[in-house]
């Protein structure tokens, strides 16, 4: 099996650590650098800052950037990727329409993938919502979803994703959060952020009418689940056509770091 060869983009932090970790436990992907503002001292490979990134990827011959960092950091990464013909990852989430068509741009020149979630039953869960909301056209939609105390965006990344799956089905508007007299109005999704704590990440979508609730729950218990999936699609795109891909192209195809 090819080794494919990764940097991890957003390194030091809480996803750039754990990529690192669960990487040391396959043999599919190696990381060979990473790239933070802030380094660690305790690595076992280069780490880089973001201006000497370019350099980087090409002396140490890099495969794919798996990125966990934040949303204002993806632009220039895009760049980088495309000056020097590697693949590009990406699980940032709060990212701004601009920052998007860079990627879309980027995906004409270098294989590109982003998730806002790389968990296998997130997945499900939208599958899941699909078919819920088909079957059940007329009944109010909100949305929860519950994340540590140190993330950055609301609402998640996830909940947007998910809303744009209900605005496939229907006309809606998100209302975040409800204050003092405010009735819910017909076409209105109820979108509500809490942040406490080490919560790895959830997310509630709650279908009602006719006398009748459905709850569709997911529940992330740790950050392996993600590291697990993005190192899957690292592996996955490696070597591939420039395009634009995702991760039910990868699920498709894998399972926990095995191919089918
Ligand atoms: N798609 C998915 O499945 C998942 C997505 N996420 C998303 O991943 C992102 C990171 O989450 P998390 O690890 O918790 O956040 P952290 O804040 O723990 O980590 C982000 C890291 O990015 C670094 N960083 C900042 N600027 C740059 C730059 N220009 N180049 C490279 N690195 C940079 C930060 O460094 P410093 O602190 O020194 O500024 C920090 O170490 C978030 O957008 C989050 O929503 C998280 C989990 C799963
Ligand atoms: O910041 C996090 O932690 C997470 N972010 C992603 C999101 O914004 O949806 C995915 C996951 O929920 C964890």
């Amino acid at each position: 099996m090819t080794q494919t060869q990764l940097a991890v983009n957003g390194a030091v932090g809480r996803m750039g650590q754990t990529i690192r970790d669960t990487a040391t436990t396959r043999d599919d992907v190696s990381v060979a650098l990473g790239v933070s503002p802030t380094t660690d001292t305790e690595s076992d490979h280069p780490i880089v800052a973001p201006t000497d990134r370019q350099d980087a990827l090409k002396t140490r011959d890099i495969d794919v950037v798996v990125d966990f960092s934040t949303a204002d950091a993806v632009e220039p990464l895009a760049r980088d990727c495309t000056a020097t013909d590697v693949a590009l990852v990406s699980g940032t989430t709060g990212l701004d329409e601009e920052t998007r068509e860079v990627l879309q741009a980027a995906s004409e020149e270098v294989p590109v993938l982003h998730a806002t979630n790389f968990s296998r039953g997130v997945v499900a869960l939208q599958r899941a919502l699909d078919s819920a909301l088909a079957a059940l056209p007329s009944y109010d939609i909100e949305l929860l979803e519950t994340h540590h105390s140190g993330k950055q965006d609301a609402p998640s990344g996830t909940a947007t994703t998910l809303l744009e799956t209900v605005a496939d089905h229907r006309d809606v508007a998100s209302v975040h959060g409800r204050n003092g007299e405010q009735q819910r109005e017909d076409g209105e999704v109820g979108v509500f952020s809490r942040r406490a704590g080490t919560v790895r990440g959830e997310h509630e979508i709650l279908l009602a009418d006719n006398d009748e609730a459905l709850t569709l729950t997911h529940r992330a218990e740790s950050r392996g689940v993600f590291a697990v999936g993005a190192l899957d699609a690292s592996h996955w795109l490696a070597g591939r056509l420039a395009g634009r891909y995702s991760v039910v192209d990868v699920f498709a195809d894998t399972t926990n770091g095995d191919e089918t």
